[in-house]
């Protein structure tokens, strides 16, 4: 850290957003298989939520990958530089009093500590989105699975690089059998809790 560099303080808390808001603010980070429903549950669950007036961004691989972290590949180090800079993104994101939606593939246990220590444990949520290899590659949404059997792309996750399942999410949706209405339903009652609890 450069010594020349010294925190700057705000007299606008993320206590006093969150208490404007009347709701508190949290990561919701959905890690899975490429396919797997990561932004189509993001997306349905934020307009649930936008519709009950609830402050949420949603932060997608895709759309990163194209700005912030243009010029970042695939390779296990990129992966990790790309998701450190998402956390600090997404913690950005929960002092601004924002419910924060984060749909990266994160296929790494490693990693996935890394962002839950960069967020702080407490404001951070693990969603699996646990959909079988088969599935994802059945539904080939943008064609990236048939490229990856082909050897057109390398690196890729669940065909030439690895996914750890999360242990001990602190959510589980396995969307192979169940419609998005009924996925996005039980994320909702998640929050919901969340939003009574804390
Ligand atoms: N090699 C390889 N492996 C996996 N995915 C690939 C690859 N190349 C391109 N894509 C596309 O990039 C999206 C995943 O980016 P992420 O930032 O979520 O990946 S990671 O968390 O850094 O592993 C991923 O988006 P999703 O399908 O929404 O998961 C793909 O569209
Ligand atoms: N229960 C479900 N939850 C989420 N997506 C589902 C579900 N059932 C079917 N799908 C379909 O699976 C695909 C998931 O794609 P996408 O959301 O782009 O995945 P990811 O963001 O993880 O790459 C979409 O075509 C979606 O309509």
């Amino acid at each position: 850290m450069n010594k020349n560099i010294i925190s700057q303080t705000y007299d606008i808390t993320r206590e006093q957003r969150n208490k404007q808001n009347a709701h508190p603010s949290f990561v919701l980070w959905f890690t899975g298989l490429s396919g797997s429903g990561k932004s189509t549950l993001a997306n349905a669950v934020e307009k649930l939520l936008f519709e009950k007036g609830i402050q949420t961004y949603t932060l997608d691989g895709d759309n990163i990958r194209q700005g912030v972290n243009r010029g970042l590949g695939f390779s296990a180090e990129d992966r990790k530089e790309n998701l450190r800079r998402i956390a600090e993104v997404a913690k950005l994101f929960v002092d601004a009093g924002q419910i924060c939606f984060s749909a990266f593939i994160s296929p790494m246990r490693k990693d996935r500590e890394m962002i839950a220590s960069i967020v702080g444990e407490k404001d951070f949520f693990e969603v699996f989105v646990d959909t079988p290899l088969e599935v994802c590659e059945a539904r080939d949404v943008k064609g990236l699975y048939k490229k990856a059997r082909a050897g057109e792309i390398t690196n890729f996750t669940g065909i030439s690089a690895p996914y750890e399942a999360p242990e001990n999410p602190a959510l589980h949706i396995q969307t192979a059998n169940e419609s998005i209405e009924d996925s996005a339903k039980k994320i909702i009652a998640f929050i919901e809790e969340k939003i009574n609890k804390l």
